[in-house]
C-alpha cells in the first residue's frame, strides 16, 4: 500500500486525483490539502501529488523534498531554470524522486512524440492549443514542451525551427507566441477541456496531429503510474515518457 497526499485537492485536477487514489486497491489517500491549509498533514504520505498553480508549486515542492517525500507534479510553469533548481534540491536529498510532467495523458504523450518524429519532414510547423477558460497560464505546458521537442528535432536535422513566413505586418499576438521559434496559439473556450493541434505543412500536403482530453479522467492512468513508480526513480524525471519505455 502506498500512502498518497494531494496538494490542490479541491481543484479540478486535485479532486479527480483524490477520487482515483481512493478507488485504487494499492493506494491510500492520507492527506488532501488545498490553498491556505496546513501542509503538515502530508507528513503521513510517502508520495505527494501536486496540481496547484505555477506560482505555488515551487514552494510546495521544496517543502516535499525537505521533508523526505517523493513528488509527482502536474502543475505547469517548469522552465529550464526551475528544473535546474529542483535538481539542486535533489542533489542534497539523494533518495528522493520527483517527476514533473506537463501532461499525464497517454495519448498526449504520444501526440508530442509523433509531432517530434514528423518535425523534420515539413518546412512549416505551428501549434494551436485549446483549453477551458479557467486555465491560469498560456500557452499550456504541453504546448511549450511540444514546441521544445519539435525545435530540437528540427535543429538536429539542420532545419531552422521556424518555417517560412512573409508576414511583415501583424497585430500583436496575431502570429502567436514564439516558443523556441515555433508559433504557438492559445484558444480559451467554454465547453473545452484540453486539446492541441500540431500543424505541419510541406509541398502540396499537410499533416495535423490532434489530441483531445475530453475528461480529466484521461490524466489518471498516467498520474497513478507515476505515483506507483516514483519511489524507485530517485532524482528528477521530466515527462511520463521513461515510465512508458518511450
Ligand atoms: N500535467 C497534467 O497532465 C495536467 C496539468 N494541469 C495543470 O495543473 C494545474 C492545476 O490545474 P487545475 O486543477 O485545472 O486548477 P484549479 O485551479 O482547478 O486547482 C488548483 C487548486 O490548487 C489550489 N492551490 C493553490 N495554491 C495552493 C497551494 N499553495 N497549496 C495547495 N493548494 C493550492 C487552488 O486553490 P485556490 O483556487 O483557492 O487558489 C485550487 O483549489 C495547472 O497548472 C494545470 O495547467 C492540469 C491538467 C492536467
Ligand atoms: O490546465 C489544464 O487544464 C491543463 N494543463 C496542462 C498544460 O498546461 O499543458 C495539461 C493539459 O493541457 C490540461
Amino acid at each position: 500500500m502506498i500512502n498518497v497526499g494531494v496538494l490542490g485537492a479541491r481543484g479540478r485536477m486535485g479532486a479527480t486525483v483524490c477520487a482515483a487514489v481512493e478507488a485504487a486497491d494499492d493506494l491510500a489517500l492520507v492527506a488532501a490539502v488545498d490553498a491556505d491549509e496546513d501542509r503538515s498533514a502530508l507528513g503521513k504520505a510517502e508520495v505527494v501529488v501536486d496540481f496547484t498553480h505555477p506560482g505555488a508549486v515551487m514552494d510546495n515542492l521544496r517543502w516535499c523534498v525537505d521533508n523526505g517525500l517523493h513528488a509527482v507534479v502536474g502543475t505547469t510553469g517548469f522552465d529550464d531554470d526551475r528544473l535546474a533548481t529542483v535538481r539542486g534540491w535533489l542533489a542534497a536529498n539523494p533518495g528522493i524522486g520527483v517527476l514533473v510532467a506537463p501532461n499525464f495523458g497517454i495519448a498526449a504523450v504520444l501526440m508530442m512524440r509523433f509531432a517530434a518524429q514528423a518535425a523534420r519532414f515539413f518546412e512549416s510547423v505551428e501549434i494551436v492549443e485549446l483549453h477551458h477558460p479557467n486555465k491560469a497560464d498560456a500557452p499550456s505546458g504541453t504546448a511549450r514542451r511540444t514546441a521544445e521537442l519539435i525545435a530540437a528535432a528540427r535543429r538536429e536535422a539542420g532545419l531552422d525551427p521556424a518555417g517560412p513566413d512573409a508576414t511583415t505586418t501583424a497585430l500583436d499576438g496575431a502570429r502567436g507566441a514564439s516558443v523556441d521559434g515555433i508559433p504557438v496559439h492559445a484558444v480559451r473556450l467554454g465547453g473545452l477541456v484540453a486539446h492541441q493541434e500540431v500543424l505541419l505543412g510541406g509541398s502540396g500536403e499537410t499533416l495535423t496531429i490532434r489530441h483531445d482530453s475530453l475528461d480529466r479522467v484521461s490524466f489518471m492512468p498516467g498520474v497513478l503510474l507515476a505515483v506507483r513508480e516514483i519511489s524507485a526513480r530517485p532524482g528528477l524525471t521530466v515527462g511520463l515518457d521513461p515510465l512508458l519505455d518511450l
